[in-house]
């Protein structure tokens, strides 16, 4: 399974947690809690993952930053947004990046 395939299927299942009930499911909890949570959750997983990095250790690193990317993708699912908005938009600067500009100027 490819990488944006899992962020997909993550972002729809927790965009199927918009009408489920709080109290059975973390993300309906969380996306009741309004954009404020969400956005203190994101602060507190990124600064865990800066640690993580401090640290050198990369079992916890990835750890938080699937903290990080989920909490992220329910920021996203908040503004009605979904990975392949970011992934797009990734994609798109793939073919705006200096290191390509420069390589393809060398070849004309
Ligand atoms: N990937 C995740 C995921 N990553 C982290 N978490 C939750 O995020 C929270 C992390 O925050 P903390 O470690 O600070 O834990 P906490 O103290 O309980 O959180 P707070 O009370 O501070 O909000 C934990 O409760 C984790 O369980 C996740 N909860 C859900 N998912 C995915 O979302 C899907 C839907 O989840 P539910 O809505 O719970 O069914 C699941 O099937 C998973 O695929």
């Amino acid at each position: 399974m490819t990488t944006s395939t899992i962020l997909l299927r993550l972002a729809e299942t927790i965009e199927s947690r918009k009408n489920a009930d709080p109290s059975d499911s973390y993300v309906a909890k969380l996306l009741a809690s309004g954009q404020d949570k969400i956005l203190k959750k994101i602060a507190e997983e990124a600064a865990e993952t800066i640690m993580a990095s401090k640290d050198n250790n990369k079992s916890q690193i990835i750890y938080e930053t699937a903290d990080l990317w989920f909490h992220c993708l329910v920021m996203l699912t908040h503004h009605g947004l979904t990975p392949e908005d970011v992934l797009l938009e990734l994609e798109r600067r793939e073919g705006v990046s200096g290191i390509e500009e420069k390589r393809s100027r060398s070849t004309h």
